[in-house]
């Protein structure tokens, strides 16, 4: 299976274009925007990441199933606190695309929530969902790479029969968009570093 071409050409990320992706993301469930990220604040992020002291092994399932399972992932994660200005900004334009998916999609999306995760060579996450059922509240996945990797490293996404849909090298910069609980998706055993900012938005019963 060979590489598959991007989705979509790349669009700027304000909020005044929204309708290109926003009607893939309706046909399809899940969007490629390549270069979604300015080069600049990609590097940002990604020296940020590089410095961090405080990734530690991510762990799978949650409450007492909450366990590290080196044989499933091996990602290193920490969660984006909005500390630093780059950090702000990231999580502004994502919050941005919080308010185009709820005006579009009436999704009632109630958070966006984001960690660093950085694959070290070796490093993969087995073929996994992000959220077991469309009342879960994990509703759209989000995967910003923040470097290329040229060796290994691909997300594979799959259809609801298994199929696969296509392999994504990173690419900094490119945004990846889908709905969590609809694409089974691995990433394949990574021979470079590789950086990237995975988050969830969030739809959760507010109390008013
Ligand atoms: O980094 C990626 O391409 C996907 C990561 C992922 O599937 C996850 O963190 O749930
Ligand atoms: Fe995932």
């Amino acid at each position: 299976m060979h590489a598959v071409e991007p989705l979509l050409q790349p669009q700027p990320s304000s909020p005044e274009q929204p309708a290109a992706w926003l009607a893939a993301f309706e046909r399809d469930g899940l969007v490629v925007l390549p270069e979604y990220l300015t080069a600049d604040l990609c590097h940002t992020l990604l020296q940020e990441v590089q410095q961090q002291a405080e990734l530690t092994p991510a762990a799978i399932g949650r409450g007492q199933q909450r366990q590290h399972a080196s044989d499933i992932r091996r990602d290193k994660t920490c969660w984006l606190d909005g500390s630093t200005v780059a950090q702000q900004r990231y999580m502004l334009e994502l919050n941005t695309i919080l308010s185009q998916l709820n005006r579009h999609f009436f999704l009632g999306l109630t958070g966006y929530e984001c960690h660093f995760a950085h694959y070290q060579p070796g490093d993969f996450y087995r073929t996994h969902l992000d959220a077991f059922n469309r009342q879960a509240s994990r509703q759209v996945t989000s995967v910003c790479y923040l470097n290329d990797v040229q060796d290994g490293g691909e997300l594979v996404l799959y259809d609801e029969q298994h199929t696969e849909l296509m392999q994504l090298p990173p690419r900094a910069g490119s945004l990846i968009l889908f709905e969590s609980s609809r694409f089974p998706h691995q990433v394949l055993p990574t021979r470079q570093d590789r950086f990237s900012i995975a988050g969830w938005f969030r739809r959760d019963d507010v109390l008013l």
